[in-house]
């Protein structure tokens, strides 16, 4: 018995949800250019659970139900509130989402009906959990969920207070597109892992959450702003950057395990950062990850990954660094979701073996002899 190390290369499901294919992205087919052009992000969760796009009437309902779904039980809102208010937001998100579970009488429901359902709630709820979480960091009330608007416009609008102007709904709505699913990342392969158990989709969700905070997968996004705010302006970015190359240190946001020639995802990022920068008159952002490209490709071969200019994107929409793993998280749980369905369809426990390194032969030791 050999062990891969982190896996790399190994096969470990068989999934209908989304491929890669030499470097192109689809999601049940459909090509992520031509989603993330085209498609809403509502559109796409449903493409996800049930594997074909949603006529009309499928497509309001799922609306209706999402809008329906969005309140979070309000005891749950007053245990958040005692959270400390310099938690970390992943942190906080985890804890709330596995206290969801213990407000849904059906948790433990196998049924793939009531998993749909609790899918969609899940997906109407983490905007709101992560919405209020941000309201009480911050001292502030939660706002709770209007009932006519959608899911994006609902979480910025439970964000400030404010309907917000359409074409930050409609950036923030075409991030939530790309973030959507992703093969077997390490998220989803928690996600997986923890269902096969015949656990609930709350324990599910909660291992995703807790393997997404990592900055080597969705904390890359937060840790990339923390880097530009450290650079601040386009000047400093050589001498910055060529210090972090000279000692080995790792460039967030750049590389991937999959992609060797450029995540697919990115240039959609890059695009949406030029135009939300040119929109507010100012480009220096934008500016600033460009030059970081231009260098950390030229001296490393390595390309941005989706999490690269998501950090400058989220930035211009004015959302603070502490809530872009959350917001990668409203996204993902319909690819966790998915894949959480698709796994208790035909399920097998995961349990793979280790290759043991330690000694063997050792003969127990009484504690007064040691
Ligand atoms: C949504 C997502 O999860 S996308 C990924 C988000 N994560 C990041 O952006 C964090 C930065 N990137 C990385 O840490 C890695 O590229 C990962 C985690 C994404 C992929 O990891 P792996 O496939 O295990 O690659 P690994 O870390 O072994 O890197 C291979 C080589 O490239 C180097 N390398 C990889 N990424 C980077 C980087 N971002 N900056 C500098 N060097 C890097 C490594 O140091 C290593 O060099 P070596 O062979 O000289 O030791
Ligand atoms: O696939 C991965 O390993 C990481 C990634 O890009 C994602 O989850 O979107």
């Amino acid at each position: 018995m050999t062990a891969t190390k982190g896996l790399e290369g190994i096969v470990a499901a068989t999934s209908s949800i989304s491929s890669i294919v030499d470097g192109v992205l689809t999601y049940r087919g459909y090509n992520i250019d031509d989603l993330a052009e085209n498609a809403s992000f509502d559109e796409v969760a449903y493409l996800l659970w049930h594997g074909a796009l949603p006529n009309e009437e499928q497509l309001a309902q799922l609306r209706s139900n999402l809008q329906q779904y969005a309140a979070v039980p309000a005891p749950l809102i007053e245990q958040m509130k005692l959270y400390p208010k310099d938690m970390n937001m992943m942190a906080a998100l985890r804890t709330a989402v596995s206290g969801l579970a213990l407000y849904d009488a059906d948790a433990d429901e196998m049924t793939r009906e009531s998993n749909v359902t609790k899918a969609e709630r899940l997906q109407a709820q983490l905007p709101t959990l992560v919405a209020a979480l941000a309201r009480i960091a911050k001292g502030e009330e939660p706002i709770a969920p209007k009932p006519d608007l959608g899911l994006t416009e609902n979480f910025l609008y439970m964000m400030s207070g404010e309907v917000p102007e359409q074409t930050a709904v409609e950036a923030l709505d075409k991030a939530l597109v790309l973030h959507a699913d992703h093969e077997l990342n390490a998220s989803t392969f928690a996600s997986r892992v923890t269902v096969a158990t015949l656990s609930d989709i709350y324990s599910g969700v909660t291992s995703a959450i807790g393997a997404l905070k990592g900055p080597l997968h969705g904390g890359a996004n937060e840790a990339v702003m923390r880097m530009l705010e450290e650079i601040g302006s386009p000047d400093n970015v050589e001498s910055y950057i060529q210090g972090k190359l000279d000692n080995k240190v790792k460039i967030m946001g750049f590389g991937h395990r999959v992609y060797k020639n450029g995540d697919p995802r990115a240039k959609h990022l890059m695009e949406m950062s030029r135009r939300l920068g040119e929109a507010k008159g100012d480009l220096s952002l934008y500016e600033m990850s460009v030059k970081v490209e231009d260098l950390v490709t030229s001296q490393k071969g390595l390309k941005p990954n989706v999490d690269f200019y998501s950090a400058s994107v989220y930035t211009l929409l004015g959302i603070s660094r502490n809530l872009f793993t959350p917001i990668f998280a409203i996204s993902r749980v319909s690819g966790w979701t998915a894949h959480i369905l698709e796994q208790y369809e035909d399920n097998r426990l995961i349990r793979p073996r280790a290759e043991y390194v330690g000694e063997l032969d050792l003969t127990y030791v009484p504690i007064a002899q040691r």
